[in-house]
């Protein structure tokens, strides 16, 4: 494994020659912060994204050996569908992270069937508010558009999602051309995370990092806000 380790001010590049070297580092990254969460506050809290990825990770992840019965999972956002849809983050933790050892963790879901996006989203941000917050672990990926979590360019309340001083936990928002309408953490609870990851894999995602990290609109780019408002150094573990 060979792990580059430069720092800037806000972001921590963690570059790995394989995927599969990647996800055994990143598993014990966050398996040890978990665990420190457990030793000094008795339970730890833990968001993750959905996407392709994380898949390589997730079942490293669920291998560590730490006190899961303590640990309580949810997403950084969701598509609003059933558990058992195929585009369901719920469906792809429950496939890929919550087996083996962390079987035995909690999981709280961001979606869960309701009236309307705007209902779904409240009931959402009551049950996220009703973790020992702030989250001890956010794990975000990255869209070649620039997006993290849900936060998607022309996406209908990218404006609020985005803001660091946004009252709500989470928020639903449309992104043109997606299925359905998702439901997204906020820049908030992102940022102030204990520890806080960015994953991204292949050379395009490489690129549109290095594009994300120049000047420019956060808004062209939503990645931006969280590379920009970061409260400790983001670390960014990259394989090709
Ligand atoms: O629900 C989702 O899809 C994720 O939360 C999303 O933000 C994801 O991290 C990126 O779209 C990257 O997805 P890939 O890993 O599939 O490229």
């Amino acid at each position: 494994m060979k792990a580059t380790n430069n720092v800037d001010a806000q972001v921590r590049h963690l570059d790995f020659d394989s995927g599969t070297a990647l996800a055994a580092a990143l598993a014990s990254r966050v398996a040890q912060a978990l665990a420190e969460a457990i030793e000094s506050r008795g339970q730890a809290t833990l968001a993750v994204s959905g996407g392709s990825t994380p898949k390589r990770f997730f079942a490293e992840l669920s291998k560590q050996p730490i006190s899961w019965g303590k640990v309580t999972v949810t997403l950084v956002d969701e598509r609003m569908v059933g558990p058992e849809h195929e585009r369901s983050n719920h469906r792809l933790a429950s496939q890929h992270l919550l087996q083996n050892r962390a079987a035995d963790a909690g999981f709280v879901p961001l979606h869960m069937k309701s009236e309307n996006a705007e209902s779904a989203a409240a009931n959402a941000a009551e049950r996220i508010e009703a973790l020992a917050l702030p989250f001890d672990v956010v794990v975000l990926g990255m869209g070649t558009d620039g997006h993290t979590a849900s936060f998607f360019p022309g996406g209908t309340t990218l404006a609020q999602v985005t803001d660091p001083a946004c009252p709500a936990s989470v928020m639903a928002i449309e992104a043109p051309g997606a299925d359905e309408p998702r439901l997204t953490l906020t820049l908030p609870r992102i940022i102030e995370a204990g520890l806080l990851v960015l994953h991204i894999e292949g050379e395009a995602k490489r690129a549109v990092l290095a594009s994300a990290l120049e000047p420019g609109p956060e808004q062209a780019m939503p990645v931006r806000a969280v590379l920009r408002q970061a409260k400790r150094p983001l670390e960014i573990y990259w394989a090709p």
